[in-house]
């Protein structure tokens, strides 16, 4: 029986396009390997798999084509090989290298059907985008946070891009919850990770991201307390290699500036005032306490257990940083100062302990120090299933993307329990990276000059006028005030294979901001040292600034419920369904729990920002079995 009859039988026409595709994945990590398993089985012709990093010992539990002895060997190769076993008819290709090599330029991207971003990082995904949408390549990108994962289909001029919508900065507290009304444990992990340890050790609170400072006008008078309260800090700091530092420290963020606090009466109406310690109280318990506990991270510490590892770690801290202090001064170096890193034990020790001491001041559940670990470093567990479902729905998409049908690619949602289906957008006309047109050129590097440039190809090909400015990715080489450039090579303004310039219309009636991606190739016009790529009957035109910016109608997908679908056991309601299907909405909606561990984990995500809440359907066939409604 020929290896592909299934694959045949349920995708139909679409399997010829499979098997003559040309695939690129980027990433091999958790998502990566299911993707490539799923690619392989699947019968994509050619499939390309670049990684940069090799195999750790931590990636063994969800990255299943790697086993023990490949432990430090290149990702990409060791994935190629394995997957090869599954599917002898396709054909692999491994690179050990960064996806923004200049190696892998638009020629190359040029080449593939579709991209598939399996990666863990919003910088490398930009670049991504950014060469797909310059050569018009279709992008399929995918990401998962926990329990959460989400595949968006990204096309040119038809959908929004990755940089389209705006991505959520890191999460923050108000600066007062912090550090007067902390009701939880994060807040007094993020106290002393934010608060006590950079003032003591580090940069002022003024420089911590997660103390967000915008309600401090409608608090003005705690706020100028707590200014004041960092200043006296300031000053214990001062002296930090004195034998009394630990006590002086310890007196003033658990016993004194508790009890100012305690005594605003205000504040503790509804709740129960904060409770100083005391250092002399503490210090005699504190005698059969060995301070070996800091290893044991699983048990949550007792009080005075906390108050011996708070003492301990503030002493590591201070010799280490005695220590820095001489050899920089010694080498004329700036002052050193010690971050925050969960894998630090000296700093992950501090703030455990300081931040348990806090808690328990505030009557707040203490954590052991594995669970702080997780909070304070952001860690989100990475789920072996949730990468496999995101790599599933990425294929599905793929299909649609390789009929050309945009008009049924859908942006995915995979929550807890559940799977929800939206539109997706037209493309931001306010995008940076995709609002603007885009163009290629090739660059003869020998000979190319910026004046070539501007005027072989802005000028003249693309009728500028005098008003233009051109940047390239270090900043502004060319304005009319600016000239002095023009006569410069490319090469030696640093712009080379894969770089992108950006040119703005400064005359009336403006034409649209134009991309250049840049192209080392000799023109096929030996005359010319810099030739705009044009399609054959395609000559491109910059558009003129609209008026007023309206919103393009995208490519406008209908809205077929039918085609939405959650993962879920359970019946309920009716809707437009292919018969014998059965429909219910959504049940994490509002999920108060889930968007609170959403918060405390620090979900940074993009991914969530631009969840619409669509009504998502659920279809069961009676045997259980999933059906995909509209996929045909
Ligand atoms: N610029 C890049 N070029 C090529 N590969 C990249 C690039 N940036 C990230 N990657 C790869 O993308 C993959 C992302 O996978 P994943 O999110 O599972 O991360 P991981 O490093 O394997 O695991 P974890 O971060 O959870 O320890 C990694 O294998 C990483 O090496
Ligand atoms: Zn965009």
């Amino acid at each position: 029986m020929p290896r592909d009859k299934y694959t045949r039988q349920s995708l139909g026409a679409t399997q010829r396009l499979v098997k003559e595709s040309r695939v690129l994945l980027v990433g091999a990590g958790g998502i990566g390997c299911e993707l490539l398993k799923n690619l392989v089985l699947t019968g994509f012709g050619e499939i390309h798999i670049i990684d940069l990093d090799t195999i750790d010992l931590s990636n063994l539990n969800r990255q299943f084509l790697f086993r023990h002895e490949h432990i430090k060997k290149p990702k990409a190769l060791v994935a190629k090989d394995i997957a090869q076993k599954f599917n002898p008819n396709v054909t692999l290709f491994a690179h050990h290298a960064n996806i923004k090599d200049k190696k892998f330029n638009l020629e190359w991207f040029s080449g593939f059907n579709i991209v598939f971003n399996a990666l863990d990082n919003m910088d490398a995904r930009r670049h991504v985008n950014k060469m797909c949408l310059a050569v018009d390549v279709p992008l399929v990108e995918s990401g998962t946070t926990g329990f959460r994962g989400q595949v968006q289909v990204i096309k040119k001029g038809k959908t929004a891009c990755y940089d389209c919508t705006p991505k959520t900065t890191p999460i923050s507290y108000p600066v007062c919850t912090i550090r007067s009304t902390p009701s939880q444990p994060i807040h007094c992990i993020v106290w002393a990770k934010s608060y006590l340890l950079p003032e003591l050790f580090g940069v002022s609170e003024d420089e911590a991201a997660e103390l967000d400072s915008s309600e401090d006008a409608d608090n003005a008078e705690e706020i100028k307390k707590l200014k004041e309260e960092a200043q006296a800090l300031k000053k214990i700091r001062a002296l930090m290699g004195s034998g009394a530092f630990g006590k002086h420290v310890f007196d003033k963020v658990f016993k004194e500036d508790i009890e100012r606090l305690a005594k605003m009466e205000d504040m503790w109406r509804d709740k129960k005032p904060p409770e100083p310690f005391s250092y002399d109280a503490l210090e005699q318990e504190a005698s059969v306490v060995d301070k070996a506990i800091a290893q044991n991270g699983q048990r949550v510490w007792s009080a005075v257990e906390n108050f011996v590892v708070f003492k301990d770690s503030l002493d590591r801290l201070v010799t280490r940083l005695s220590q820095e202090q001489a050899v920089a001064s010694k080498s004329g170096e700036p002052q050193p100062s010690i971050l925050f890193d969960k894998d630090d034990d000296d700093t992950m020790d501090f703030v455990a302990a300081a931040g348990n001491l806090r808690a328990i001041i505030f009557g707040i559940e203490p954590k052991s120090k594995f669970d702080i670990k997780q909070m304070a470093g952001n860690i989100i567990p990475a789920i072996a299933t949730t990468n496999a479902m995101v790599a599933g729905l990425c294929v599905l998409q793929a299909f649609k993307v390789l009929k050309d049908d945009y008009a049924r690619t859908r942006w995915l949602w995979l929550g807890i329990g559940s799977l929800r289906t939206d539109q997706l957008d037209p493309p931001n006309p306010e995008c940076p990276v995709c609002s603007v047109a885009m163009a290629r050129v090739h660059v003869d590097i020998e000979k190319a000059t910026l004046g070539d440039l501007v005027q072989d190809v802005l000028r003249t090909r693309l009728g500028y006028g005098e008003e233009v400015t051109v940047m390239s990715e270090a900043g502004l080489i060319y304005d009319p005030d600016l000239e002095d450039n023009l006569e410069k090579k490319l090469s030696d303004l640093n712009i080379g294979d894969a770089g992108f310039i950006l040119v703005k219309d400064e005359n009336d009636n403006p034409r649209v901001d134009l991309q250049i991606a840049i192209e080392v190739k000799k023109p096929e016009d030996e005359t010319k040292a810099v030739l705009l790529v044009e399609k054959e009957g395609e000559a491109l035109e910059v558009p003129r600034k609209p008026e007023k910016q309206a919103v393009p109608d995208g490519d406008q997908v209908e809205n077929d419920d039918a085609d939405g679908l959650v993962i879920m056991n359970g019946v309920s309601s009716t809707a437009k369904l292919p018969a014998g299907k059965r429909k219910r909405p959504l049940d994490d909606e509002g999920d108060e729990s889930a968007t609170q561990a959403k918060k405390l984990q620090g979900m940074s995500s993009a991914e969530f920002t631009n969840h619409r809440g669509t009504e998502a359907i659920v279809i069961d066939e009676d045997d259980g079995a999933l059906v995909i409604a509209g996929d045909d």
